[in-house]
């Protein structure tokens, strides 16, 4: 005979997403989550029973697993509660969590950040380490990154997003912080993320990377730019080439996008572009770019293999943004082609 419930149980179970008999699991989880956003109380339930991520001034807490990868630890509310409680805050700072999503086993998902307490207490309780963003990047292999990156992407956006631009006035923030609210002129403020092109240009032959002087040593990564308010796609991807490293781009096929945290957020819309063989001579706009160069696929089939940052002393390496970045997708698109054009030549 199955376990009775008790009330409290029941209520947490009722709080997970429904699955409903016409819908696929994915449609489900989707309007779950908009429910969440639109009906404070919904989401309120829901954060009790929900999985959430904690950060500390916007770096998110890790744990080092027994497989000797990391991950960041998903606590229960009540887990979070008794953080909080022990360590001196009276446990409202709960309610400051913002909805992220819900986990394919149907549990809300939360970020909460908890800068306002001691960090080394916080990290001592939770046995991780809050470990800034750009790091993690380079340490968690799962699909948690984007998830953080959003998390983060949010948490900032509701530290700088307080006041109204129009009246000065303070905003107010729905449950599930998709949202904040002027509360005097009811103007409704939404996150916002800036679009950004990223383009690897290739010339049949070749790829073209390029690097900052802000880039760790050694890295290369596509070159990218901010749309400009009005541009199209095609448009500021032509002009980027063209301002970065005049060259004149012949054709272009998209390939996927991304959500960017760094340094804020951006829509990253990516894309491959060719320009002619004839016409392959750099003119690098120095005040952007420390450098751009053409790579071989040997000489990228190598950078690939570089896993982790050199560190300080080794010798001067290629290496290439990690596997999260979009950057790192359209680089392996361009080498699997290479590839099979190259066997088939
Ligand atoms: N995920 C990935 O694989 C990669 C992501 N990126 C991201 O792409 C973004 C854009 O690349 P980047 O080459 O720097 O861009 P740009 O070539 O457009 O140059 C950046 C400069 O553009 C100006 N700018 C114009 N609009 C904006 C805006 N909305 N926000 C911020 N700056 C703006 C700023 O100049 P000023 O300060 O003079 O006003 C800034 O310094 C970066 O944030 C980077 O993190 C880049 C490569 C790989
Ligand atoms: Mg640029």
């Amino acid at each position: 005979m199955a376990a009775m419930l008790s009330p409290l149980r029941m209520l947490l179970c009722a709080a997970k997403c429904p699955p409903t008999r016409h819908c696929s699991s994915f449609v489900s989880r989707m309007r779950y989550v908009n429910r969440l956003k639109e009906d404070d109380a919904s989401c309120l339930a829901a954060l009790q029973s929900g999985h959430i991520f904690l950060f500390h001034r916007l770096s998110p807490l890790l744990q080092h697993t027994e497989r000797g990868t990391f991950r960041p630890p998903a606590l229960i509310s009540s887990d979070v509660q008794s953080v909080l409680e022990r360590l001196g805050s009276d446990g409202s700072l709960l309610k400051e969590s913002v909805l992220i999503g819900c986990s394919e086993q149907n549990q809300a998902q939360f970020c909460l950040d908890v800068g306002e307490l001691d960090q080394a207490a916080v990290e001592e309780v939770c046995g991780g380490n809050f470990v800034q963003l750009r790091k993690s990047y380079f340490l968690l292999t799962g699909a948690e990154a984007p998830l953080l990156a959003k998390g983060q992407a949010l948490l900032r956006w509701h530290q700088t997003s307080r006041f109204c631009s129009a009246t000065g006035q303070p905003t107010l923030r729905n449950q599930a912080g998709s949202q904040r609210v002027c509360s005097s002129s009811g103007i409704v403020y939404y996150p916002k993320m800036s679009p950004v092109v990223i383009v690897l240009v290739s010339d049949g032959k070749r790829c073209l990377l390029a690097r900052q002087s802000s880039f760790p040593r050694g890295m290369y990564s596509a070159l990218a730019g901010f749309c400009d308010m009005g541009e199209s796609l095609e448009e500021t991807l032509c002009r980027e080439v063209a301002e970065e490293v005049g060259l004149e781009v012949q054709s272009i096929f998209y390939s996927s996008s991304q959500h960017w945290p760094f340094p804020h957020s951006s829509f990253m819309l990516g894309c491959h572009a060719t320009i002619s063989p004839a016409h392959t001579q750099l003119d690098v706009d120095h005040t952007e770019l420390e450098d751009a160069r053409w790579f071989g696929l040997e000489e990228i089939t190598s950078a690939l293999q570089v896993k982790t940052p050199p560190r300080r002393g080794d010798p001067p390496v290629l290496w290439l943004p990690p596997k999260h970045a979009i950057a790192n997708h359209l680089i392996m698109e361009w080498t699997n082609r290479q590839r099979v054009s190259e066997v088939g030549e």
